[in-house]
């Protein structure tokens, strides 16, 4: 999952563009970037690392411009070298920079069709690349540049593109175009700030950018829907593909941030609602429960464990202290640096723990490298029987549109009842959310009956898929296979 940013302001957006960012972090830890137009000039400044390091103060002077967009990236297709790192940039037609979040799943033929039928050259084994390419090539096409022009473009772009994408790009000479896939999979969101120069725009992965940079959240962009924004502050949009929200699941239970709304949904009470209907499961199963403490797997299982803790009337305790310097082990690159960095980041306080019975609560389970470890320490600590409840059902099944969890094999719950999975995790009772619950929670009682992106748990994918392509994505990312590359390179 990767953070995109694009503002076109009254002055120049270098700064709010890099602040943004730092809101976004939690989406990707591996690169960033940010590219600003100003006059004839487009300007890039990317690099390897968190944001506050990608950028050094010398190239951000560089960065001019009232029109930009920023990119924080979590690789889900290349490699993570600082080539792939985003926005990209093309010279032609006008000069136009991209960032993506998302994941394409026909990548392979687009990349065959851009070389032989667009003669375009990618550089880099990114989709990103491509997807720029196949957008710059439809704008070409038109002949003028026109927010009419770029709106042809997104629509031919959404015929040839298959997969999860929301984008915004720079066009040199038109400003700031901004589009999400006809099923909307990644969030996107526009903002508006009104200062006494006119109004300010915002486009972003998570309303808590806008927030955080005072502006106010206008709406989500719809599926499908393109938006254009001129330097001079007007707004043209238009839907370029038939539209049906199928918003990711996975942002609700991991991805996002608790303090950001994604279509129309505070993620933060999706995340309770989570904790409520889990806690209720976890009565059903065992009105005469013994559980003694609620303990959450920081950070972001807090919210739905508050919640099961006040269900079931025990104590929620914080029992494990979090290390604020390591990053989200998740999306980290490679399962050697995600299971050292379990350890790093957490560590528990044995008082909390001493002869009890605890229930930990995380928020999923994917490849087992958190609560594997986990529950260890908690037997450690002194726990006299250790529960483990996961706020998601279990992941089963790749996630192809920008979550990179390409393998089924690595999955822990994959092929595995989850008898067999608490086995394989060591604690005495592993209770799943169902997934009925989960949509029911995020749905909330605002939006009944609303269908989610939740192909990793039902291997339901809204875009249908290639024969073959399950084959192919697991030889080239599967952990084994990026460790070869990293070795190799
Ligand atoms: O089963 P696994 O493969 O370990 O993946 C799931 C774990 O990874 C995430 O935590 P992470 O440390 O990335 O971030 P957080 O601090 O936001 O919880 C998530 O919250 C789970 O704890
Ligand atoms: N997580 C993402 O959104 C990744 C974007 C893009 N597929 C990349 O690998 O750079
Ligand atoms: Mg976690």
């Amino acid at each position: 999952m990767c953070g995109i940013i694009g503002i076109v302001g009254t002055s120049d957006v270098a700064a709010s563009l890099y602040d943004g960012l730092t809101v976004l972090q939690h989406r990707g830890q591996d690169a960033a970037g940010i590219a600003t137009a100003n006059g004839t000039q487009l300007r890039v400044v990317k690099g390897n690392g968190l944001v506050r390091d990608a950028f050094r103060a010398s190239e951000m002077a560089l960065l001019q411009g009232r029109v930009g967009i920023g990119h924080c990236r979590y690789p889900t297709a290349g490699s993570e070298g600082s080539d792939e790192a985003q926005p990209f940039y093309v010279n032609s037609p006008y000069g136009i920079a991209l960032a993506h979040n998302g994941n394409l799943i026909n990548t392979d033929t687009l990349r065959r069709e851009v070389f032989e039928q667009d003669r375009r050259n990618v550089n880099t084994e990114s989709d990103s690349e491509v997807l720029l390419n196949v957008f710059a090539h439809e704008l070409d096409k038109q002949r003028v540049l026109t927010p009419d022009a770029a709106f042809r473009a997104v629509e031919n772009v959404a015929r040839r593109a298959k997969g999860g994408y929301a984008v915004v790009t720079l066009v040199l000479g038109l400003g700031l175009v901004a589009f999400r896939d006809p099923h909307g999979i990644r969030p996107l969101v526009l903002g508006k700030r009104d200062t006494d120069a006119g109004s300010e725009y915002i486009i972003a992965s998570e309303s808590a950018a806008l927030d955080v940079l005072g502006f106010e959240r206008v709406r989500d962009i719809a599926p499908g829907e393109a938006v254009v924004i001129t330097p001079r502050g007007e707004l043209h949009s238009r839907q370029c593909a038939d539209g049906e929200l199928r918003s990711c699941i996975f942002e609700f239970v991991y991805f996002a941030r608790p303090d950001s709304l994604i279509d129309e949904i505070s993620v933060h009470k999706a995340r309770m609602r989570m904790g409520v209907t889990l806690g209720e499961k976890i009565l059903r199963e065992r009105p005469d429960h013994d559980i003694d403490v609620v303990i959450p797997i920081p950070d972001t299982s807090r919210d739905a464990a508050l919640e099961i803790a006040s269900v079931l009337g025990v104590k929620y305790r914080e029992g494990f202290n979090k290390n604020r310097y390591v990053g989200r082990t998740f999306i980290m690159p490679g399962q050697g640096e995600r299971a050292k960095s379990v350890r790093r980041k957490l560590n528990p306080i044995p008082l909390e723990f001493r002869n009890r019975v605890v229930l930990l609560v995380d928020d999923s389970i994917v490849r087992g490298t958190t609560s594997q470890q986990i529950v260890q320490m908690a037997r450690d600590a002194g726990a006299k029987k250790v529960y483990l409840a996961s706020a998601a059902p279990p992941v089963r099944h790749p996630n192809i549109y920008g979550i990179d969890m390409p393998s089924p094999e690595e999955l822990v719950a994959h092929g595995r009842t989850e008898q067999e999975v608490q086995e394989l995790l060591g604690c005495d009772w592993l209770i799943y959310q169902d997934l009925a619950d989960l949509e029911a929670a995020v749905a909330g009682p605002k939006f009944p009956g609303r269908k989610f992106d939740s192909s990793c748990f039902n291997g339901e994918y809204v875009t249908g898929i290639e024969p073959g392509y399950f084959e192919r994505l697991n030889q080239l990312r599967s952990d084994e296979a990026k460790k070869k590359r990293r070795l190799a390179g």
